[in-house]
C-alpha cells in the first residue's frame, strides 16, 4: 500500500507548477560540471561507510534541528569522515529545499544525494541543476515504467540512483533495474514504525555486487554494529547526527565499526 505521506508528496510533485520551464532546468542540469562518482565513494571497504543526512524535521519525529547553515553542517560531516551527504529537499514535512542542496554542493567535495519524493523527470533535472550526484527513488512510490524512466534519466545525467526498498518484492524490482546502490529503509512510510531487523532479513536477497545501504534508525553505535553484522556496507544516518551534539565525534564512533 502506498503510504499517505509518499502519495501526497508524489501528488505534489505531479501537480506542482514549476517555477522554471523544463527546458531551462534541463539546460542548467547539462551545464553543470560532471557529477561525482558515488559508487566509487561508497565502495564496500573494511569499515562501514556513512551517508550523513541534513534534515530539519520529519513527519514521524517532528522538529529535529533548526540547521541555519546546512553548508557548515556538511563541512562538519566531511571533516568527520562521511562518504556522502544526504540533503532532504522536501519542504513541507522535512523543512528542506533545493537551496540547501546547492549550498551543500558548494561547501564539500563529497557526493551529495537529493533525498525527496521523486516522481517526475523534472525533479531529476532539478536535482542535477542544483548539483546533486545521487538521487533517491522510492520503489513503493513508483510504478515500474516510471521507476525505469527515472532510473535511466538519472544514469544518463551521470548521477547514481539510490533505490529505496522496504520489502522483498521491492528488492526484486530494484534488482530488475540493474541497481548498483540499494537501500532498505527500516521505517515503514505508511505507519512510520521502525523495524531494525528488516535490513538483516532482506540482505541475503540483494543482487550480487550491489552496495547495501541500511537507512534509518541508527541512534547509537550499537545500531551501526547491528546493521554492519547483518551485511550493511553503508549506513544512512539522519536524526542521530542532527540532534546528537558534535557530529564529528559521533561520526568517528560510527566509523570505527
Ligand atoms: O533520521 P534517521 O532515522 O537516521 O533516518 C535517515 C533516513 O533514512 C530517513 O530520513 C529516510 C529514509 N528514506 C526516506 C525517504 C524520504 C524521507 C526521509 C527518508
Amino acid at each position: 500500500m502506498l503510504a499517505e505521506l509518499t502519495a501526497n508528496a508524489v501528488a505534489d510533485a505531479l501537480s506542482r507548477r514549476e517555477s522554471a520551464p523544463l527546458a531551462e532546468v534541463e539546460a542548467a542540469a547539462l551545464a553543470r560540471p560532471a557529477a561525482l562518482d558515488a559508487i566509487e565513494a561508497l565502495r564496500p571497504g573494511s569499515r562501514v561507510k556513512v551517508i550523513a543526512e541534513i534534515k530539519r524535521s520529519s513527519p514521524s519525529r517532528g522538529a529535529l534541528a533548526s540547521i541555519e547553515d546546512p553548508a557548515a553542517l556538511a563541512r562538519r560531516y566531511e571533516l568527520g569522515g562521511a562518504s556522502a551527504i544526504s540533503v532532504l529537499t522536501e519542504g513541507r514535512k522535512f523543512g528542506g529545499s533545493l537551496a540547501d542542496l546547492e549550498a551543500v554542493r558548494q561547501a564539500v567535495a563529497l557526493p551529495v544525494l537529493r533525498k525527496d519524493f521523486i516522481a517526475t523527470p523534472y525533479q531529476v533535472f532539478e536535482a542535477r541543476a542544483a548539483g546533486a550526484d545521487l538521487v533517491l527513488l522510492i520503489v513503493a512510490a513508483l510504478d515500474d515504467p516510471t521507476l525505469r524512466e527515472l532510473y535511466d534519466l538519472i544514469v544518463e545525467l551521470g548521477m547514481t540512483p539510490l533505490i529505496e526498498t522496504h520489502a522483498a518484492d521491492e528488492l526484486e524490482r530494484a534488482a530488475a533495474l540493474g541497481a548498483r546502490l540499494i537501500g532498505v529503509n527500516a521505517r515503514d512510510l505508511s505507519t512510520f514504525e521502525l523495524d531494525r531487523d528488516l535490513f538483516g532479513r532482506l540482505a541475503p536477497l540483494f543482487p550480487e555486487g550491489a552496495i547495501r545501504v541500511a537507512e534509518s534508525a541508527v541512534l547509537s553505535v550499537a545500531d551501526v554494529v547491528h546493521y554492519r553484522s547483518s551485511g550493511a556496507d553503508v549506513v544512512l544516518v539522519g536524526e542521530a547526527l542532527v540532534t546528537g551534539g558534535d557530529p564529528i565525534a559521533n561520526l568517528s564512533t560510527f566509523l570505527a565499526v
